[in-house]
């Protein structure tokens, strides 16, 4: 009992213990308070013994033997003692230690280094405990009303680890609380409890509460994170049992009221803060982690220029003290309003759609892209067999004229054939002077010679009877047309006593018709059509000239005026 007593001396105020004692009325709630306390105050003594005996005193001078919250919190927070703990009792853990300046003189706050150095040792501290696979805790831990419980906690860890090293045999930890601190929520998370309690005290401010929640408080602070759960929800009991002790009935619905508004305003900012935290951390990423952690805007700041003394019993003051808090909530008011929080997210939801268009339009310009290439691909393999076959066409059409042309030569260059023209109409009862006729022999009855009817045989390349059409006729000759466009010399022409047939059959009759034209026209047209035909190859230019030959005179059937016979003039 003793020490209890001691402990409970340095952790509690007689008076705020007293005021605990006279509000809850029980003498048990102060035992189990005075109890956590004194079990704290012990656990954190053996904590900064085992440091002293690790580092030696000259390091450890700004960490007394039985130092208070305060002090244990001011003589760890440079985080130089518990680097060297570490690297005692894990060697080379933290390679680098800020040492603190010699010639700085800390003020009471413990604010000589800057906050980088201490920073980067407690970093450093925290990452070789959790790679250990110690507890660890959070930075705020070391600041003003942070649970410096987790301290104790991670620093007697740490003496277990190193006695087991020592002793080689596995000592069970006992102190584990956060096995992986949380670098987001859990810190902000206590700044909001800290502040909506210093606003609870601020508008409900009566020397039992504030008793009350001191004492709760210092045992808040000083308890594993169980025993902190539960004393958080017993403190919140005992608060609005004494927040309504004295109250009438009547004024006890709009206490409530109003303390419902300021749940409701807590929970708004915690929100806001929650979901600006996660913004930073989504476009920082780990970065978050590995930056000074900077504390969220004070709130208690106000709550702090109100006097802790000062009674405002009246429902009013109350009321207006509540509204007050809202509005002078200066920091987290002005950043993170809930119209602030939904543009946000309303920007968010915009910037994915636009992320989401953005990909889509990429996917298909890709797929038009790939559709695009193939496509050319293509055409780049038929322009190339057009290429080849285009290159190869002329060849292969010299090859075609040459085996073409061959076949006329052994056909004959001079080829002969023999039409019989039917008989005129009144020539029927004529005798024939044609004995018989085969495909390329043709016999003709000669004059009785000394009385005596002979007959003399004829043979041509072939022989056309008086029934053969113009396109028999010229069938035989068609190929030869073709010859021309070679490049060839080809003549066809008549011959024949008069009335034989020349002009029916080089021309025509006197009224044509697509049958009855003869071997000019036809030869023509096919001319014509063969040009056609080569267009694209070859350029062809036809000249026609028509000249008659009699009596031995040449003339140009042509030549309207002027002189008409050879040698002609142009
Ligand atoms: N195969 C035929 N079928 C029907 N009628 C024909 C045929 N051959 C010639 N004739 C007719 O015979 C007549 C004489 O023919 P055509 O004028 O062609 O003879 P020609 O040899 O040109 O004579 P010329 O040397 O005097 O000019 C014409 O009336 C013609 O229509």
């Amino acid at each position: 009992m003793v020490a209890t007593a001691t402990a409970t001396k340095r952790e509690l105020d007689p008076a705020v213990a007293e005021g605990a004692l006279r509000n809850h009325g029980t003498v048990k709630d102060i035992d189990v308070a005075a109890r956590r306390a004194q079990e704290a105050a012990n656990r954190r003594y053996d904590a900064a013994s085992w440091l002293r005996r690790t580092v030696g005193i000259v390091c450890a001078r700004d960490l007394p033997e039985e130092p208070s919250q305060e002090e244990f919190r001011l003589g760890l927070r440079n985080g130089i003692v518990l680097c060297n703990a570490l690297n005692k009792v894990q060697p080379g853990a933290i390679p680098k230690v800020v040492e603190a300046r010699t010639d700085t003189v800390m003020p009471a706050d413990g604010s000589a280094l800057c906050a980088y150095q201490y920073f980067e040792n407690l970093r450093n501290f925290l990452v070789s405990v959790q790679d250990i696979g110690l507890p660890t805790f959070e930075l705020s831990d070391l600041e003003k009303g942070g649970k410096g419980v987790r301290v104790v906690d991670c620093i007697l860890a740490l003496k277990s680890f190193s006695e087991s090293k020592t002793t080689g045999r596995q000592t069970p930890c006992k102190y584990g609380s956060i096995t992986k601190p949380s670098t987001s929520g859990k810190h902000f998370i206590l700044k909001n409890s800290d502040a909506f309690m210093n606003k609870l005290m601020r508008s409900h401010t009566t020397e039992p509460i504030q008793k009350v929640l001191i004492a709760e408080q210092s045992i808040e602070t000083d308890c594993c994170l169980e025993s902190t759960e539960m004393t958080t929800s017993e403190s919140l009991n005992m608060l609005v049992r004494t927040l309504l002790l004295d109250k009438k009935p009547e004024e006890i619905p709009l206490i409530v009221e109003s303390l419902l508004i300021k749940v409701i305003q807590e929970y708004e900012c915690r929100a806001a803060n929650q979901h600006l935290v996660n913004c930073i951390g989504d476009l920082k990423g780990s970065d978050l982690f590995s930056r000074p952690e900077k504390p969220l805007p004070e709130k208690t700041s106000t709550s702090n220029r109100v006097k802790m003394g000062e009674e405002k019993p009246n429902l009013l003051k109350v009321t207006e003290e509540v509204s007050s808090v809202g509005r002078n909530d200066d920091c987290a008011a002005e950043q993170f309003q809930p119209g602030a929080e939904i543009s946000i997210e309303l920007q968010q939801k915009r910037i994915q759609e636009l992320r989401n268009s953005l990909s889509s339009v990429k996917s298909g310009m890709e797929q038009l892209r790939i559709q695009y290439s193939e496509d050319f691909t293509k055409i780049g393999r038929q322009l190339y067999i057009l290429s080849n076959a285009a290159s190869g066409y002329h060849k292969v059409l010299e090859d075609n004229r040459k085996l073409y042309n061959q076949i006329q030569d052994l056909k004959g260059n001079i080829r002969v054939y023999c039409r019989v023209r039917p008989f005129l109409p009144g020539q029927a009862n004529s005798s024939s002077s044609v004995a018989g006729m085969e495909e390329r022999t043709i016999t003709i009855i000669t004059p009785a010679k000394y009385g005596k009817d002979g007959s003399k045989s004829f043979t041509f390349n072939k022989v056309f009877g008086p029934a053969a059409t113009q396109e028999e006729v010229f069938s035989d000759m068609q190929p030869l047309i073709r010859s021309v466009l070679d490049g060839f010399n080809v003549c066809i022409f008549a011959y024949g006593q008069t009335g034989s047939g020349k002009t029916y059959t080089m021309s025509g009759p006197n009224v044509l018709s697509e049958e009855s034209v003869g071997v000019n026209y036809r030869a023509l047209n096919d001319l014509f059509n063969l040009k056609a035909q080569r267009k694209g190859t070859i350029n062809y230019e036809f000249f026609v000239q028509m000249i008659e030959i009699y009596n031995e005179q040449v003339r140009d059937l042509l030549q309207d005026s002027g002189n008409r016979r050879y040698p002609f003039l142009y």
